[in-house]
Formats: C-alpha cells, sequence, structure tokens
C-alpha cells in the first residue's frame, strides 16, 4: 500500500523516482525486520524458559502445587515466548514502519512531519495508561487459569484416594465451580479489551486523520501531488494501531505470565537447596555436627550431632511428627540446616515412603539411575532387591509398562523396585523412609531380607514405625522433642521403648 501511495505522490509531481526507490526499499526492509525478529529463535526461547522452570524445580526442591508448575511450564512459558520472540518483533517492525513513512513526509513537509511524530508518541503512553487499568483483570485472569490448573492436577493425582472416599462427585462440582470462575476472569479481561481498542482506535484514527487534512489544506508550501501522498502517506501512521489489539491479548498476557515466571523463578533461587556437603576422605559415612532446623517458627531439631559408620545400619524411630523424614531429608540435602552441618563420605540414594516410579517401563525406571545400565546389570539389582523372579514372571518383563506411580505392579513390588534402582544407581549410602509401610507382611519380609542381603558395602539408614524392621539394624536412634538419643542394641531399644 505504501508503494502505491507514494507511487501515485510522486508521478502525480513527475520527476519522483527517488520516493519511489526509498518506498521500495524502506518497505522491504520493514518486511524483512519483521519476519527476522519473529523467526528468531522461537522454539528455541520457549524451551529455554521451560528449562530454567524445571532446572529451578531440581536445584530447590519440592514445590507446594505440581499443578501451578506445569501451569508455568506450558501455557505460561508459551505466552512469554509469544510475547519476546513473536509480539516485541512485530512492535519493533509496527513502529519502523510510520518512522519510515515520516522521514518521506519530512522530505516534503518537516513540520507535518513533525507534529504527527508528536501524535505518534502518544500511543505508547495510551498504551501504558490503558495497561496499568487493564492489568488487574488481567492477573486476576491468569490467576484463575492457575488456580484451575492446580485444581485439576490435585485432582488426578488423589484421583484413587478420592474415589475411595466417595469423595470424587464433591470434588468434580469443585473442579466445575474453579472453571466457571476461570470463565468469568477470561471473559471480563475480554470485554476491557474490547472497549479499550474501541476507544483507542476511533480516537486515533480520527485524531492523525482530521490533523493531517488541517495541516495539508493549511500548507501553501506543497503542491497538489504532495498533499494527496501526505494524506495517503498518514493512513500507514495507524499502523501501530493494528498492534494496540495483540497487545492486549499477546501482551498483557505474555507480560502476565512473565511476571508469573520470574516470580516464581525469584522465590526459587530463594529457597535454593544447598546440595549436602561430601568429604570422600571423611572416615564416617555420614556426621552430623550441632545440626538445627525448623519450619517457620517451628524448631524441629535441636542440636544434634550424629556420626554413622560405613556399611551400618541404622533404625530411625519415633513418635509422630517428632522430625524423623526430617532428619533424613536433610541427611539427604532435600533441606538446609538452620545451623550445623551435615557431611557425606559419598552422595546418597533414597528410597521413599510412597513409590516414586515414573510412567514408563521397568527398564526406563531403572536406567533413570543410571543410563549406561545393561540388562544383566538391571537384573541383577532386582535379583537384590528380591523382586527379579515376579518380574520375569510378567510377560513383558524388563519392557512391562507402569503407569503413574507405579500403577500396573503391587505396592510391595514398586517399593522393591525401587530399592533396586537405589542399588543399581551405585551409591552406596541409602536412605529409606518407612519402605515398608504401605506393604504387605509378605513384601516386608522380602524388603527386610534384601536389605540383610545387601551386606556390609552399603550404609542404610531407615526411618521405620515397625518393631520388626528394628531387627535387621545395628543402631536405632530415637528422635524425642528436638533431640537424638542412641541406643546402641535392640536389647537397649527394647528396654526403654516397650
Ligand atoms: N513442609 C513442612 N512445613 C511445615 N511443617 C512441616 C513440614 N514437614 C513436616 N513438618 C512438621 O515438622 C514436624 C516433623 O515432621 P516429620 O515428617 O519429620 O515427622 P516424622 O517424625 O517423620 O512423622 P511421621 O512419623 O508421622 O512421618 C511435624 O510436626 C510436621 O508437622
Amino acid at each position: 500500500m505504501s508503494l502505491s501511495i507514494m507511487g501515485a505522490g510522486a508521478v502525480i509531481d513527475g520527476g519522483g523516482s527517488e520516493l519511489i526507490l526509498w518506498g521500495v526499499i524502506l518497505t522491504f526492509t520493514t518486511i524483512m525486520i519483521r519476519t527476522m525478529v519473529v523467526a528468531r529463535g522461537h522454539i528455541a526461547e520457549e524451551s529455554r524458559i521451560r528449562h530454567r522452570i524445571i532446572d529451578a524445580v531440581f536445584t530447590s526442591g519440592p514445590v507446594d502445587s505440581t499443578g501451578a508448575v506445569v501451569s508455568l511450564a506450558t501455557e505460561s512459558s508459551e505466552k512469554m515466548m509469544a510475547l519476546r520472540v513473536g509480539f516485541v518483533g512485530q512492535v519493533v517492525a509496527s513502529l519502523t514502519a510510520p518512522l519510515v513513512v515520516l522521514g518521506v513526509i519530512g522530505t516534503m513537509s518537516g513540520r507535518i512531519a513533525l507534529i504527527l511524530l508528536g501524535m505518534l508518541v502518544i500511543v505508547p503512553l495510551l498504551i501504558c495508561g490503558f495497561r496499568k487499568i487493564i492489568s488487574t483483570v488481567s492477573s486476576g485472569s491468569q490467576d484463575a487459569r492457575k488456580a484451575l490448573a492446580a485444581a485439576y492436577m490435585d485432582a488426578l493425582k488423589s484421583l484413587s484416594t478420592l474415589q475411595l472416599l466417595g469423595a470424587a462427585g464433591r470434588i468434580s462440582d469443585q473442579l466445575a465451580a474453579t472453571g466457571e470462575r476461570n470463565r468469568q476472569a477470561v471473559m471480563r479481561l475480554l470485554k476491557g479489551n474490547q472497549l479499550i481498542l474501541f476507544v483507542m482506535d476511533a480516537a486515533f484514527y480520527l485524531a492523525v486523520v482530521t490533523t493531517t487534512a488541517y495541516l495539508v489544506l493549511s500548507s501553501t508550501a506543497l503542491t497538489t501531488g504532495q498533499a494527496i501522498a501526505i494524506m495517503g502517506l498518514s493512513i500507514l501512521l495507524l499502523e501501530p494501531m493494528d498492534q494496540v489489539g495483540a497487545f492486549f491479548y499477546v501482551g498483557m498476557s505474555g507480560l502476565g505470565a512473565q511476571r508469573g515466571i520470574f516470580g516464581f523463578l525469584r522465590g526459587r533461587s530463594k529457597a535454593r537447596r544447598r546440595d549436602v556437603s561430601i568429604d570422600p576422605h571423611q572416615e564416617a559415612a555420614v556426621s552430623i555436627t550441632d545440626l538445627s532446623f525448623g519450619y517457620d517458627d517451628r524448631d524441629v531439631l535441636s542440636h544434634i550431632s550424629l556420626t554413622i559408620a560405613p556399611g551400618e545400619r541404622v533404625g530411625i524411630i519415633g513418635r509422630s511428627g517428632q522430625g524423623k523424614s526430617t532428619l533424613l531429608a536433610l541427611m539427604g540435602g532435600d533441606l538446609i540446616p538452620r545451623s550445623g552441618q551435615v557431611t557425606l563420605r559419598e552422595a546418597s540414594a533414597s528410597v521413599a515412603q510412597t513409590t516414586w516410579l515414573f510412567t514408563g517401563t521397568i527398564a526406563d525406571n531403572l536406567r533413570i539411575a543410571r543410563p549406561e545400565a545393561t540388562e544383566a546389570d538391571m537384573w541383577a539389582a532386582l535379583e537384590r532387591a528380591r523382586v527379579a523372579d515376579e518380574i520375569r514372571r510378567m510377560p513383558s518383563g524388563l519392557d512391562t509398562q507402569l503407569g503413574e506411580q507405579g500403577l500396573g505392579i503391587s505396592g510391595g513390588q514398586a517399593q522393591r523396585i525401587s530399592l533396586a534402582r537405589a542399588i543399581i544407581s551405585g551409591r552406596r549410602i541409602i536412605l529409606l523412609d518407612e519402605p515398608t509401610s504401605h506393604v504387605d507382611l509378605a513384601s516386608e519380609r522380602e524388603i527386610l531380607a534384601a536389605i540383610d542381603d545387601l551386606g556390609r558395602d552399603h550404609t542404610l539408614i531407615m526411618v521405620t514405625h515397625r518393631t520388626t524392621t528394628l531387627r535387621h539394624m545395628d543402631h536405632i536412634i530415637t528422635v524425642n522433642n528436638g533431640t537424638l538419643t542412641a541406643d546402641n542394641t535392640l536389647a537397649e531399644h527394647h528396654g526403654t521403648h516397650r
């Protein structure tokens, strides 16, 4: 369009080939800038954002809401990428066009170009003004969407529990209500956008066209051809207005998503986990010195010290809520002590209370701990965890597909696969948090036998409630009121705690 308008002005004036040439060059430059900026690293940028989010989760430990993180790593990342790659590029390009046009108008009348430039500057100011007005509505819509994603994720994660409790219907109603709140928030955002767009579009179009017409008509220095060319060109000044609509859809939601992602990353970097310190020259497998820890303003462990020799099996017991799992998490580096020090001779592996298996095959789940493991390595680890025979009897063996959290196998089998994974990792300090609490007696016997079979090349530290398990331990430590009591033998334990 710019080409034909400039052409018109030039042809009418005669000898305007220079203008046409400029028009051609600058129009193509604008298109190239737009294409290059938009295309640059589209997918790379999105995966970079996702990578930062996931990296922050991995380095700083568990999150309060998995759903919210999934929402950040999917929808929000997409929106932030759309803002940074597609939208910013388009805005730059759409601002280039009017500047070029002003340059061309400037060759005919510097005064008109300057006045129109002044009007153009108002556009970003107007956008900023409206952004402030609408940002609350936009954040509300983002929050509603995040709440919806988190609610779905939580409901799906606890589906079987909800069904067992007969609460599925109620939760389904709650999800519907959360969905409705999300719909209303989106509608509010759209309504606000439409209104602002209408006002801005109409006002700006009218202002530019009337001002240009007035300036052209009141100028005596312009030829008829120039006057027509300037009037035509002024239409191109409205190009940024086409971006205003996109600004409120892509820009505002992108900025909201960016705020959410940066806020999450800032929070995570504050909570950044410090890996437990490793000292291969240390004699003890685990040494804890004058360690204190608490959640918020509540102290859980106070000035505790502990040394565990390589090859020892230590049972950690105590009443519910005394801090057994917390102590194990501190040994694994999942929590940071408030004061004091935890030092391990080498990195540890964990077997959690509830099985932690991914969707994938049994082999996939083992190779997570050691990607280069051969089939023979995997069978050896499964033998040691006393689950190999059962897996051999499964039609697909190592290729048996597991659902989320080990769906498709029994809790006891899942727990022993989890133990096999700790074994195949080659780590010789194994932290077990009540590995037998959710399994039947037969599975418990198998797990305990597997622990006995591990031999003295592994140091085992196990939180447990079960007295049967304690017989397999060399030492028992009781956590009580923030302190530790070491019972050197099982007899001592029975003597004091029966
Ligand atoms: N993430 C957390 N935020 C705040 N408080 C927590 C958190 N995790 C645990 N606690 C509290 O810290 C205390 C110790 O918890 P911990 O899970 O370590 O106890 P435990 O001895 O392992 O209990 P149980 O035998 O019931 O598993 C409890 O009072 C618990 O409520």
